[in-house]
């Protein structure tokens, strides 16, 4: 598995860096789950990690505006993010994520070929009346995505396990494993999760609130992301 950070700026950037993060993903939880950050942070987090790490971005908690989300994407993309995260938050149908991810993906990927465009869904998609998690392996596929998220849509202290189980959570990697695609389980993870993300063994864990000391409004603490990265 690979640790996915999320900081907010270069200071925390350096710190999930150091503690050993293999991918630093740029957010901004002020605007939502998978808030965008200023194109000058993705850029400053790029120049302070200085090529040793890839740089992700997430580009928002979207709506069906495939226009807007791909202009959005193309901006992280320009910026220095290496992967693009957009979650499908207020996107109800089929139809409308494949057009978002088709849109997207087109947009990134014209401007360069080995850039990863991650979708994602929400464990909590039923409070949120958004897509279903299911629907999305074969949707991003089909849409040429590199990866498949999922996510909490409301930042509340409910973890994605609170959803999903265990057993759901290892059908929804397997499904998106079949479609030749990489995993990503993400949403208030915490310590006492790692003996069950062992044994679902998605391809990448994303994380902020666990290795900010539970608290995902204050700081990334280097020392966590060490302890977090031994105990994976
Ligand atoms: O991409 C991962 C998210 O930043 C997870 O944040 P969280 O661990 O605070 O839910």
């Amino acid at each position: 598995m690979k640790l996915l950070v999320s900081p907010i700026s270069p200071e925390e950037a350096i710190a999930a860096h150091q503690g050993g993060a293999d991918i630093i993903d740029v957010k901004n939880p002020k605007e939502g789950s998978l808030g965008a950050n200023f194109p000058w942070v993705i850029k400053s987090v790029k120049d302070a990690i200085d090529s040793r790490k890839p740089i992700s971005a997430t580009i928002g908690d979207f709506n069906f505006k495939p226009g807007t989300a791909s202009l959005a994407a193309l901006g992280a993309a320009v910026a220095g993010a290496h992967y693009i995260k957009v979650g499908l938050y207020d996107v109800q149908t089929e139809e409308q994520a494949l057009e978002m991810l088709t849109n997207i993906t087109k947009s990134v990927k014209d401007l360069d070929p080995d850039k990863k465009v991650v979708v994602s869904g929400y464990s909590d998609y039923k409070r949120i009346n958004s897509i279903s998690l299911h629907l999305l392996p074969a949707i991003g596929a089909q849409a040429g995505v590199d990866v498949v998220m999922v996510d909490t849509g409301i930042k509340d202290g409910r973890s994605t396990f609170e959803f999903m189980d265990e057993d759901e959570l290892t059908r929804f990697t397997g499904a998106i494993r079949e479609q030749g695609l990489e995993s990503a389980l993400a949403g208030t993870l915490k310590f006492e999760d790692l003996p069950v993300l062992r044994r679902i063994n998605p391809d990448i864990i994303g994380v902020r609130g666990m290795v900010c000391g539970g608290d995902r409004t204050s700081c990334i603490q280097e020392e966590l992301v060490v302890k977090l990265k031994n105990e994976m």
